[in-house]
């Protein structure tokens, strides 16, 4: 991919008094009484809005956040101005929407060195048809566009990819060099052993990535929500678990050619299975064919033998045989990706998978060893250990750096112009 044009590359001279559409990511997690849990991925978009702004530029700041079907009020990004307005130093204005003649008249009235946030552009289903008439609406509120949201290069939305048509110049943030940079170094010639870890929910969008990963990698682990597809697959019991029914077929041809190029691919041997999902719920561990079940910290062993998750139950994070088999191999590796967390972290009772794989990763890069971490919840993990100063790179997309690491060339990066 031809090296792109940098938003370094322009001056005081190009930007004082102009508009600048920058799409960012800000899709960071919040709780349910709508508080920020990790603001990682609004820390990273800071410096190039800063130096926008410090070049006199009038910021009109574009995001999504989650997947809301149309105008869905938990989705909007009103409770993110007060982070947004203390790192950037200024008090950042909230249009309520993306396009139209309010949120015109609002970008009109931006001076220079202010900031305007657009409401969630995801609002629109037109954003992610990439609907070209949209993509002309977003644009109409720039004189020139940015784009420094890598956790979406890897989507051709309207405001990451369709926009870039309609301003110029259209140019990389610094985030967003600074993701290729590493990453494309990192994984175009890895130090080997090289494994990737993926787990996660975006079941359906991260399979496909597997089998691209098979010609990369030495070593693929899998955790998280990613893998009741495939026991299913291989005629496991999954109870209520996660499971792509579509991708059943996808999941078992993965598991051969893994077999058949060599790649050591592992699966959980134990998992954590709740009856619901929730942090409250009961839950209990298949244990070397035994259930564990929890109670008040403790661990009581009933003496069912099983193999299998039972109908209304769902697993929920991995297992303690896992947790020691997954560390077992990682310690043969010299480059580790991780992306998706190993499983429902946010529940006390379902993080220790996640978070005993943060800390072997982390003992890991103290011994050499290269660790990427990407994706909005996997950094919250490593944040939420205190861990992310630990890994060599903590880059703010998962699935962005999955494809990157398939050799594909991201729509958001290919827009723009070349240097
Ligand atoms: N077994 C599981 N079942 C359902 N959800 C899971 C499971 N394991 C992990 N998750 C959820 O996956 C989410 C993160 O997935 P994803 O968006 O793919 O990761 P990232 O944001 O790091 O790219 C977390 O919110 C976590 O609760
Ligand atoms: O969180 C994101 O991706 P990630 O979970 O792969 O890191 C990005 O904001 C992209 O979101 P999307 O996967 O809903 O397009």
């Amino acid at each position: 991919m031809a090296t792109k044009k940098s938003v370094s590359s322009l001056k005081e001279g190009d930007l004082k008094g102009k508009r600048v559409f920058i799409r960012v990511d800000l899709n960071v997690p919040l709780d349910d009484s709508f508080k920020i849990t990790d603001d990682t991925r609004i820390r990273a978009a800071v410096p190039t809005i800063k130096y926008l702004m410090s070049n006199g530029a009038r910021v009109v700041l574009s995001s999504h956040l989650g997947r809301p079907k149309g105008v869905t009020p938990k989705y909007s990004l009103k409770p993110l101005v007060p982070r947004l307005s203390e790192l950037l130093g200024v008090e950042v204005k909230m249009a309520g929407d993306c396009v139209g003649p309010e949120v015109e008249k609002m970008v009109a009235e931006i001076p220079n060195g202010g900031v305007l946030l657009l409401e969630n552009v995801r609002f629109y289903p037109e954003e992610e048809k990439n609907d070209p008439e949209f993509a002309k609406k977003l644009a109409s509120l720039g004189d020139l566009y940015v784009n420094d949201a890598f956790g979406t290069a890897h989507r051709a939305h309207a405001s990451t990819e369709g926009v870039a048509k309609h301003l110029k110049p259209a140019v990389a943030g610094y985030l967003m060099q600074k993701e290729l940079d590493y990453l494309v170094g990192a994984v175009s010639n890895p130090k080997k052993p090289f494994a990737a870890i993926v787990g996660g929910s975006k079941v359906s969008s991260k399979i496909g990535v597997i089998e691209s990963l098979l010609e990369k990698v030495n070593i693929l682990v899998l955790g998280g929500g990613m893998i009741f597809t495939f026991y299913k697959a291989q005629g496991h019991k999954v109870g209520s678990s996660l499971v792509e029914e579509d991708k059943l077929n996808l999941a078992t041809s993965l598991l051969e050619k893994a077999k058949s190029k060599g790649v050591s691919l592992l699966l959980p041997t134990d998992v954590v299975v709740a009856d619901k999902f929730a942090a409250d719920a009961n839950s209990k561990i298949l244990f070397r064919g035994h259930w564990l079940e929890f109670c008040k910290g403790m661990i009581f062993l009933i003496v069912v033998p099983a193999n299998s998750i039972p109908d209304g139950w769902m697993g929920l994070d991995i297992g303690p045989d896992s947790i020691k088999s997954f560390s077992e191999t990682l310690d043969t590796t010299k480059t580790v990706i991780w992306n998706g967390p190993m499983g429902v972290f946010e529940f006390e009772k379902f993080a220790a998978g996640t978070e005993a794989i943060a800390k072997k990763l982390a003992e890991l890069s103290g011994k050499g060893v290269t660790t990427i971490i990407g994706g909005g919840d996997s950094v919250a993990a490593v944040e939420k250990v205190g861990l992310a100063d630990k890994m060599s790179h903590i880059s703010t997309g998962g699935g962005a750096s999955l494809e990157l690491l398939e050799g594909k060339t991201l729509p958001g990066v290919l827009a723009l112009n070349d240097a």
